[in-house]
């Protein structure tokens, strides 16, 4: 008799009737119900293998029949993507690593995949010294001896005298501040609390915006007046971006560079390419300088980023020194505002240069330091209408400036001193109040209005080089001789720095 095959079942309510029903739908369903992927799992659990009397695996039906049965060796290179590295190995990395992370001018790239961590590592696990001040027997051997706590005084009484001396000391040192103190308020003046005019460029707003710069940006381009450079940079930018930020580059941007003598900024370059990667710039729409260089640099970074996302750059600097410029040169039109004045760009301002670069204007910033107001003056923070008394800082003007210059400038021969000069310059210019007084102020406040654009020539010296290396027209200074300031300042400048243009170039270490 043949055997009828067992139909199978098929559950044609559709409600599964035991908790290992196959036959129930996998999705959804109501909570708490197994779906059929569970029931098939919990099932596969439940498969034995066949063995033999010895306990060899015979077969199993979830094991791969071409196979062999197979046990893999335990080895802990199976859990991650390790390598051993010996101690010379690991030293040799960290200074290589760390002589490329403190170069400005390497980038290095994808470091998320290199063990950064490996680098600080041994900061981490500082020594004790414990053995340095005493003898292994006695920190661990069998003899130790306990460790006493290091006394400033062995009894009460040498405690007692101690503290009575340190104590003179401290009266006798702030009774010497006191006496210098009082040397300065001698003359029964205080000092006038400072206008908040000479505090431009330092509210918590300006701030504010340039953090908001600083922050969206990958690269910040610090711009710098070429007359003044270390006067106009902000270390404390530059400290926060190396502490903070090390993601970010910077690069420092020499600008105004027609308005010194070439050998000036080549000087300049020199001194400050050893901090930032620096480019000195013209900022000109249709008379530029630097133009290309900058837009290399700028492309290079863009290349830097992975699957061509943009860049954002950010110009920062002091007021005044021309980073709205600077944005409109490289846009060959005027996207910026720019004016004569300080304080002209007041919110950040994104600005498309190509595709994958943005630039960011934005508002001049003075870090608070020790400057007097005429320095805040002459380093064109403040607007020259608003001053009250501009005569005051026309001193300073007439000690920085060369006097063959002022001659020249203003048509004046001698002068005793500032007065007799503003008083001379207001005669020869017509500028009288009523009944003929010389307008002393409103002469002041010409001459500072010509000194913020650059049309007195003034400059900072570079620090000195060695004697012979110092270039010709510097050393004609020296002599009291004028310098050779070329009519075609941009082509002079172009002409001194096109030796020190492959100092800004980008290394990829991969
Ligand atoms: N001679 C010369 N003048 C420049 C140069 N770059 C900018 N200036 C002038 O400097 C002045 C200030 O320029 P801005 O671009 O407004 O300066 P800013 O840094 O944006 O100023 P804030 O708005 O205060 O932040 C303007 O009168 C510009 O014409 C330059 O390379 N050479």
């Amino acid at each position: 008799m043949v055997k009828k095959k067992k139909e199978k079942q098929v559950n044609v309510s559709g409600k599964p009737k035991h908790s290992l029903d196959v036959n129930r739908s996998n999705g959804g369903g109501d909570k708490g119900v197994r779906s059929a992927a569970t029931v098939r799992r919990l099932k596969m659990y439940n498969t034995r293998p066949k063995r033999d009397r010895k306990g060899k695996v015979l077969k199993h039906d979830l094991q791969s029949k071409e196979l062999p049965n197979t046990r893999i060796e335990p080895d802990r290179r199976w859990f991650g993507n390790t390598r051993v590295v010996n101690q010379k190995e690991l030293e040799f990395f960290r200074e290589e690593l760390q002589s490329r992370l403190s170069n400005n001018y390497n980038v290095i790239l994808k470091e998320r995949k290199l063990p950064l961590s490996l680098l600080n590592d041994h900061q981490k696990q500082a020594k004790a010294h414990l053995l340095d001040t005493e003898p292994f027997d006695h920190a661990f051997g069998p003899k130790r001896k306990r460790k006493r706590p290091k006394l400033l005084a062995s009894d009460y009484d040498s405690l007692v005298k101690k503290a009575d001396v340190s104590q003179d000391a401290f009266e006798q040192k702030s009774a010497a501040a006191n006496l210098s103190k009082g040397e300065e308020e001698e003359d029964g003046l205080r000092d006038l609390v400072r206008h908040t005019m000479f505090e431009k460029g330092q509210s918590k707003r300006i701030w504010g915006e340039l953090y908001k710069v600083v922050d969206s940006s990958d690269v910040v381009v610090q711009v710098l007046d070429a007359r003044d450079p270390q006067g106009t940079r902000c270390h404390h930018l530059e400290k926060h971006l190396k502490e903070h930020c090390t993601h970010k580059h910077m690069i420092l941007l020499l600008n105004k560079c027609d308005l010194v003598p070439a050998w000036v900024t080549k000087g300049w370059l020199r001194v400050l390419s050893k901090e930032y990667p620096t480019l000195a710039f013209h900022a000109s729409i249709n008379n530029s300088f630097g133009k290309g260089s900058l837009l290399s640099v700028l492309r290079q970074f863009a290349r830097l980023k992975s699957d061509k996302q943009a860049i954002s750059v950010g110009f920062v600097g002091y007021p005044n020194v021309g980073k709205s410029s600077v944005i409109n040169t490289l846009r060959s039109k005027s996207v910026c505002k720019v004016a004569p004045i300080p304080g002209e760009t007041k919110v950040w301002q994104y600005i498309t240069l190509t595709k994958r670069i943005f630039l960011i204007d934005c508002p001049g910033v003075v870090y608070q330091n020790n400057d007097s107001e005429t320095d805040i003056v002459l380093k064109g923070v403040v607007r020259v209408t608003n001053l009250e008394d501009a005569s005051e800082h026309i001193g300073e003007v007439l000690k920085r400036v060369k006097k063959e210059h002022l001659q020249r400038a203003y048509k004046i021969e001698e002068w005793v001193d500032e007065n007799d000069f503003l008083v001379q310059l207001s005669k020869s210019t017509g500028k009288l109040l009523k009944g003929g007084e010389p307008d002393l102020m409103t002469a002041a406040k010409m001459v500072l209005h010509d000194w913020q654009r650059g049309k007195i020539p003034f400059f900072v010296f570079p620090p000195q080089q060695d004697e012979e290396n110092l270039p010709e027209d510097s050393k004609l200074i020296e002599k009291n001789e004028e310098p050779t300031i070329s009519t075609d300042r941009t082509a002079a400048a172009m002409k001194a720095i096109a030796g020190r243009r492959e100092l800004v170039f980008l290394q990829d270490p991969e």
